[in-house]
């Protein structure tokens, strides 16, 4: 790359932390970014995301008009997260509200992703481009895609996802680190109307709106208001008593009845299953997540979003965590301006990331042993549950992100 010619940075993935992180570099007049997805067209499946309230601050950083997003996007405030007994003796009774001092914002992926998609010019967005293998060379790196076609870069971010292949690449194909473990847990989701889940479950559950969590034995439900309050997602979450590869299986009310045997004659669970049952083909999803990687990153090359820190959703926040990678990789790539420094802008964000990311991911796994009664000390007692969970989120939530991304520059400007 000689000195007038921009820097070239290819994003793999078209999800939510591709869209992010290409978002928080296009704009950026020396950088060439192009984004790859395997899929024949940029699309999320059809679910809720919740952003809490560090998520929307990366996301503000993302794009300017993200008050405007939320409400193209139909995202719903909530209150707080109410948790609540959903068996035993106990059902029913409230154990704590969370986030009521950092409501989060409940909103349709794909509705997210559109957005975080729209700004981008269409040249630079190529869908049916599955990354199949990288070749390292001194002036370049050359992707490889599954139709036979290649591009050169000078920086690859690999944001394609839990599966994806550049993970194998920093790590080397054999690291123990590489391939995603089963996080012991298997959930079911269904998208309802709003009228349908607020007769099932009770008026009184939709005066507010606030995010619901039912937790007990070996499970948990949720459900939040999203779309302007006229679609609900309810959740169920089990742990998986039947671990198998697939990473969806077809279920049905047998299924569910004897995930939560033990739950049946509480409040919530025959409401739930019938919601999840509504007018779906049900599927159940095995929860999936990564082992603590070395490494985020190999010279050129780095991994961001699932793809480097895949983790359970009991805290909500993986795509948190892909907007905040997207927000400190901005900021590195507009403090460089030739090839020899983009290895030095990756092990600033590795350094940065890596601590919070696999911190959080350790975090969510252990709240849903917590939510599910697996902690034996914990159990199901509602007392112990409130006083397990009620600081769990200030991690994630007390954060400063300003400072943070100051830090990764700082890291950065130190080593050049
Ligand atoms: C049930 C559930 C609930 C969740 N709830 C929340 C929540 O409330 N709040 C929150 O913050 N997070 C939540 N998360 C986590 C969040 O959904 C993920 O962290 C986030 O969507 C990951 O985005 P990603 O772009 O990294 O990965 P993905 O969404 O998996 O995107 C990866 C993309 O890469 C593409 N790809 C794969 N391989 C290749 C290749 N070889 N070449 C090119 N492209 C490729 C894929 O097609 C895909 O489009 C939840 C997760 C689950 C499972």
């Amino acid at each position: 790359m000689g000195g007038s010619e921009k820097l070239r940075v290819a994003v793999t993935g078209g999800g939510l932390a591709g869209a992010a992180i290409a978002n928080a570099l296009f704009r950026q007049p020396h950088l060439d970014v192009h984004i790859y997805e395997s899929a024949p067209e940029f699309s999320e499946r059809g679910q809720a995301i919740g952003l809490a309230v560090n998520a929307q601050r990366a996301l503000a950083r993302l794009l300017p008009d993200a008050e405007d997003v939320f409400q193209r996007a139909g995202a719903v405030p909530m209150h707080s997260t109410r948790i609540l007994m959903g068996s035993g003796p106990a059902a029913g009774t409230k154990v704590i509200d969370l986030a009521e001092e950092n409501p989060g914002k409940i909103l349709h992926r794909a509705a997210l992703l559109h957005e975080l998609l729209a700004p981008m010019p269409p040249e630079i967005m190529h869908a049916n481009k599955k990354l199949s293998a990288i070749e390292e060379h001194s002036n370049a790196l050359v992707l490889q895609f599954e139709d036979g076609s290649t591009a050169e870069t000078d920086a690859l971010i690999g944001a394609d996802g839990l599966f994806g292949s550049v993970r194998s690449h920093v790590l080397g194909a054999d690291h123990p680190a590489v391939k995603p473990v089963a996080a012991g847990w298997a959930g079911a989701h269904n998208l309802v109307s709003y009228d349908t889940a607020s007769n099932k479950l009770g008026r009184e559950l939709f005066e507010e709106d606030r995010q619901y969590g039912w937790i007990g034995e070996g499970g948990l439900f949720m459900h939040d208001v999203l779309n302007d309050r006229k679609i609900v997602q309810c959740v169920g979450s089990s742990v998986d008593r039947n671990p198998s590869s697939e990473r969806r299986r077809s279920i049905d009310r047998q299924y569910l009845e004897h995930a939560f045997s033990t739950w049946l004659d509480g409040p919530v669970a025959g409401n739930m299953i019938d919601l999840l049952l509504d007018q779906e083909k049900p599927a159940v999803f095995a929860q999936w997540e990564h082992s603590d990687a070395p490494s985020y990153v190999k010279e050129n090359i780095c991994i961001a979003g699932d793809a480097a820190h895949a983790m359970t959703p009991w805290q909500g926040s993986g795509a948190a965590m892909a907007l905040e990678d997207a927000v400190v990789l901005g900021a590195l790539f507009a403090q460089i301006h030739s090839r020899s420094q983009i290895a030095g802008a990756f092990r600033a964000y590795d350094a940065i990331r890596r601590p919070r990311t696999q911190h959080i991911a350790a975090s969510s796994r252990l709240t849903g042993r917590i939510m599910t009664g697996l902690v034996e000390e914990i159990g199901t007692d509602p007392e112990k549950l409130h006083a397990a969970l009620k600081d769990r989120w200030d991690y994630i939530y007390d954060f400063d992100l300003g400072k943070h991304v100051d830090e990764a520059v700082s890291m950065l400007q130190a080593a050049q």
